[in-house]
């Protein structure tokens, strides 16, 4: 890596200066602390993270290079990459290239050689905010770098699953015998969310988040998926509208993260925007339903308005609001009690992260089964 000089500048006027990492230029987007120690290939190709400037905590990433296997989706995702210390030399036996490198080929702009953990203080205590990231040709002076800062858009209020989302239909078979066939609307699916689908007997057909209700349901599928997706969950009317159209058909239904806040919304329930989100892979959850504890990953910067653990009413009938995060209080899922339907704001696909909610994904086979 070439010791040239790259800046950080933050909303707040803040500038943390290091070296360049990956790409030249200049990259906007909103700045967001990610907390896991493994995971940063998942974590850069989640499509969740689109228009995001994500900055590790952990001090040294880069250690276990780069593979063609472990993408969650065709490219890398994030706006950019702030990190600490990056591996001078990766060392895995499934390496086969160098982050930086990576980043380079796919010209996304990365920052190394600052204190991440004094950005993340920042962070956590004002919230996150727009930020970019500056070197080679694009560095200028302090006030101007902020004020191009300042012109760029907010994430609330973004609607981006268009961005990110497949033009095309394609399936996912399941492996073996095909038990269930779901209909997956994808507003910025991970690579391992069919893949859990299939080793559970799912066969997934993957559709553009612009699909109708016709293509939606096309062929009865046993079940409807909503994944995971970047942007203001308050912006999707158009994934709202259909999952009301599908709860009212009882068509069984589940989302992860973006697809909780869009179920919660065909509820009748409202999103906020948190202050700094929960991006990390060791975040607890309670299930009110059981009183167990998962310890789970998660990437979300929007929550879901209400209670933990309250029954409130909405137009297919009672909703439990029934996970919640020990840490802050945030409703972490929903269950329908009269439809066949349930949600999580958290990843049970967990790519990267811990195995304790894998078993959402039997739980939503077992709802299409006894229907
Ligand atoms: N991972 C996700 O699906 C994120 C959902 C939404 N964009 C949020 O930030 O809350």
């Amino acid at each position: 890596m070439t010791a040239d000089e790259a800046v950080l500048v933050l909303e707040d006027g803040s500038l943390h200066r290091g070296e360049a990492f990956g790409a030249r230029g200049r990259t906007l987007g909103e700045a967001v602390f990610a907390t896991g120690m493994t995971g940063y290939q998942e974590t850069l190709t989640d499509p969740s993270y689109h228009r995001q400037i994500v900055v590790a905590t952990a001090p040294h990433i880069g250690n276990t290079g780069w593979n063609d296997e472990d993408d969650e989706s065709a490219r890398i995702q994030v706006a950019g990459y702030v990190v600490r210390d990056p591996a001078r030399r990766p060392s895995n036996w499934r390496s086969q290239r160098d982050l930086a490198d990576e980043l380079a080929r796919q010209g996304v702009v990365g920052l190394a050689g600052v204190d991440t953990r004094a950005v993340t203080r920042r962070l956590r205590e004002a919230g996150s905010m727009r930020a970019g990231i500056f070197s080679g040709d694009a560095l200028s002076d302090a006030t101007s770098m902020r004020a191009t800062v300042l012109d760029s858009p907010e994430m609330a209020g973004a609607d981006l699953a268009g961005a990110v989302t497949t033009t095309e239909p394609y399936t996912v078979p399941a492996v073996g015998t095909t038990r269930f066939r779901v209909a997956a609307l994808d507003l910025g699916i991970k690579a391992n969310t069919p893949r859990m689908l299939a080793e559970r007997g799912i066969e997934t057909r993957v559709l553009p988040s612009t699909a109708h209700i016709e293509e939606l349901l096309e062929g009865g599928p046993d079940g409807v998926f909503l994944s995971n997706g970047p942007g203001d969950p308050a912006t999707a009317s158009h994934a709202v509208a259909l999952t009301s159209e599908v709860l009212r058909r009882e068509v069984p239904l589940f989302g992860i993260c973006f697809g909780n806040q869009i179920l919660s919304r065909a509820l009748g329930l409202e999103t906020y925007k948190m202050r700094y989100g929960h991006r990390g892979i060791n975040i607890p959850v309670v299930d009110h339903t059981t009183g167990t504890v998962a310890i789970t990953s998660q990437n979300h910067g929007f929550a879901v308005a209400g209670e933990p653990g309250s029954r409130v009413s909405s137009p297919v009938g009672t909703v439990h609001l029934s996970h919640s995060c020990p840490n802050d209080g945030t409703v972490e899922g929903v269950t329908c009690e009269d439809v066949p339907a349930f949600s999580v704001q958290y990843h049970p696909e967990a790519a990267a992260g811990p195995h304790d909610a894998a078993g959402l994904f039997d739980r939503f086979a077992d709802l299409m089964g006894s229907h």
